[in-house]
């Protein structure tokens, strides 16, 4: 099986690039602060010392970071994934992205020859760590075909969604119906307890009717205890509803509840939860932390 090079070994990436491990892959893997890979390499993994050494020594690699910041720095720095990308590599962007980002990247890799697709992920630490990940991928189709037998260890399904942006665009929607529908569920819990109401009960009731999802279900129980251990981060999650606002405004699409859920998630990044889950914006509902839940 051909070498695969991974940058990135946050929450996402590590849990990524074990299952590839675990599934007979070789991973070559790179990360910012060095010391996260030692535990891939417990799992197998070799380490590169640069973005650019993993792309010279993996015909495709794939990356997984914060936000367009750091996408942006892995590819076009000094020692970046850029120097080496050239005809016959490919490059696979899973980060939550914007579309400008993405094409910027894809627009330079491909003028030095290499492939680009983006592939943003639906799913969390767990899905991660299961391989039931939904990949939102787009850019080059022959690319996709040929990271396919990967895509179906890091996930359930995947979307081939058409040109560069896309995949990023489809992300970036989902999350921020998602970012909304945990504020509001977030109110409803606060609503429940100050109103006199177990929220237990409410937990109950909302999985037995339309609305039951299994984000209610795995986050709710934690929230009403006040904790918040860190699967999806809520600095990625106030990320995510930035740059869906922004394509809300590149499309003049008015977004008053989507609006409102970000400025509860930057009032959490504000009280120092940026690093916590992003069930955490809970804290920010009414006095959520003082409640007696
Ligand atoms: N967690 C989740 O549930 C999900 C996350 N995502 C998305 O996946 C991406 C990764 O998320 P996650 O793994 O949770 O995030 P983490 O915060 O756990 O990891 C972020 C990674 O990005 C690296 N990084 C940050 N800034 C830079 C930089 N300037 N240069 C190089 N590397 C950098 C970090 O390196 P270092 O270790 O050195 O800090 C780390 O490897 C994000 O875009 C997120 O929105 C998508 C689906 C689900
Ligand atoms: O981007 C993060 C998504 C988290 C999830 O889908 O549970």
């Amino acid at each position: 099986m051909e070498e695969i090079g991974f940058l990135g070994m946050g929450i996402m990436g590590k849990a990524m690039a074990i299952n590839l491990l675990r599934h007979g892959f070789k991973v070559t893997v790179w990360n910012r602060t060095l010391s996260r890979c030692d535990e891939l390499v417990q799992h197998g993994a070799s380490v590169g010392e640069t973005p650019a050494a993993v792309v010279k020594k993996c015909k495709y690699t794939i990356a997984m970071l914060s936000d367009p910041a750091a996408a942006l720095s892995v590819v076009f720095d000094k020692d970046g994934a850029l120097e080496q990308l050239c005809g016959g590599k490919g490059y696979i962007d899973m980060s939550t992205v914007d579309a400008d980002t993405s094409s910027k990247i894809s627009e330079a890799i491909t003028s030095k020859g290499g492939s680009f697709l983006e592939g943003p992920v639906s799913g969390s630490k767990k899905p991660a760590e299961d391989g039931q990940l939904v990949i939102l991928a787009a850019g080059d189709k022959a690319l996709y075909d040929h990271v396919l037998p990967a895509f179906d260890v890091l996930g359930k399904k995947s979307f081939f969604l058409g040109q560069v942006g896309n995949g990023a665009k489809m992300k970036l929607v989902v999350n921020m119906v998602m970012g909304s529908m945990m504020n509001a569920f977030s109110e409803g819990i606060v609503l429940a307890d100050k109103s006199g109401l177990d929220p237990h009960t409410l937990l109950d009731v909302l999985d037995l009717g339309a609305i039951a999802n299994p984000m209610f279900k795995m986050k709710g129980p934690a929230m009403i205890k006040h904790s918040y251990p860190p699967a999806f981060p809520l600095k990625h999650q106030q990320k995510d509803m930035r740059l869906a606002l922004a394509l809300g405004d590149e499309n003049a699409v008015p977004m008053p509840v989507a609006a409102a859920a970000n400025e509860a998630f930057k009032k959490a990044r504000s009280l120092g939860l940026g690093d916590h889950d992003f069930s955490a914006v809970f804290e920010t509902v009414g006095k959520g932390a003082q409640s007696s839940t």
